[in-house]
């Protein structure tokens, strides 16, 4: 039985719970405008622990506002964003601190070697010099990139550039990680390089990925899925599971009904 102290106890505890415990992601009824343009729409979807889950929408749908939004670089309107249950309005210290993100845009100083680029990004998140360099090691050779710690980032190609920036966000051992469209720009073999070593990620370490692209082949029919078009979310749901429910014969057709355009 519980005693009425117990029960006390229990109650104020719970003001300090964290909401969505669950999720690694909740996006809750978020919209966003700039001045009279509505980007997102009472947008909600989840990101499961340990899942990778791809976000699906054409030029303009509102992704990197949504990514701006998940990394507080912009202040939420109105809606809801919680990390592993720690909103990013009450809690952002403890919510960003279990994220990694790759932005769309280039973000490395090319004049610098791929170890300085890591360490300057350590020491931002408080590692000792001693921790920053054996992290910098463990996580290039996640991505491949071991060997090429002591060149200039100049001399890299785009796709190497990338998975250094992928190795960069993982080096606080987030366990979320967003990618705004990280393929882009590349070719055939360095964009299968890099989805297959998040894909790996994954796998191997439990670590939850929020994949955003327009690029349909990205997509496996086991991956969660969120369909994002002009500021909305269509449908989400595992990629198989949404092409059955439609009775289409795939995510790709899905997608180019729904939005009345296809990827690639
Ligand atoms: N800083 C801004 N000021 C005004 N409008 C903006 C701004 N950023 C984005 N938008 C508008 O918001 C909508 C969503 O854009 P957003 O960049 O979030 O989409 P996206 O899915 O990331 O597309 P892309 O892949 O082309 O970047 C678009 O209509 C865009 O024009």
């Amino acid at each position: 039985m519980v005693s009425m102290i117990d029960v006390a106890a229990l109650q104020s505890s719970s003001v300090h719970m964290p909401m969505h415990r669950d999720s690694a992601l909740a996006v809750e009824a978020v919209s966003h405008a700039y001045g009279k343009r509505r980007a997102l729409d009472e947008v909600s979807f989840t990101v499961a622990p340990g899942h990778f889950t791809v976000l699906l929408g054409l030029n303009g749908a509102g992704k990197s506002t949504l990514f701006s939004l998940i990394t507080r670089l912009y202040a939420t309107q109105s809606g809801a964003i919680s990390l592993f249950g720690f909103n990013i309005a009450h809690d952002p210290g403890e919510a960003l601190r279990r994220l990694g993100v790759v932005f769309q845009a280039r973000t490395l100083d090319l004049d610098l070697s791929v170890a300085q680029n890591l360490a300057y990004h350590a020491a931002l998140h408080g590692l000792s010099p001693h921790e920053a360099k054996q992290r910098a090691a463990q996580v290039l050779r996640q991505v491949a990139m071991g060997d090429r710690a002591d060149d200039k980032v100049r001399d890299l190609s785009g796709g190497q550039m990338r998975r250094v920036e992928i190795a960069r966000a993982l080096l606080h051992h987030p366990r979320l990680l967003l990618l705004d469209e990280p393929t882009v720009g590349l070719d055939v073999k360095a964009r299968a390089e890099i989805l297959s070593h998040v894909r790996a990620l994954v796998a191997k370490d439990g670590v939850a990925v929020l994949w955003a692209t327009h690029l349909l082949d990205e997509v496996d029919p086991g991956d969660d899925v969120v369909i994002l078009h002009q500021g909305h979310v269509l449908d989400q749901g595992k990629a198989c599971e949404i092409s059955m429910r439609s009775g289409i014969q795939n995510i790709a057709e899905v997608f180019t009904r729904l939005t009345g355009s296809g990827g690639r």
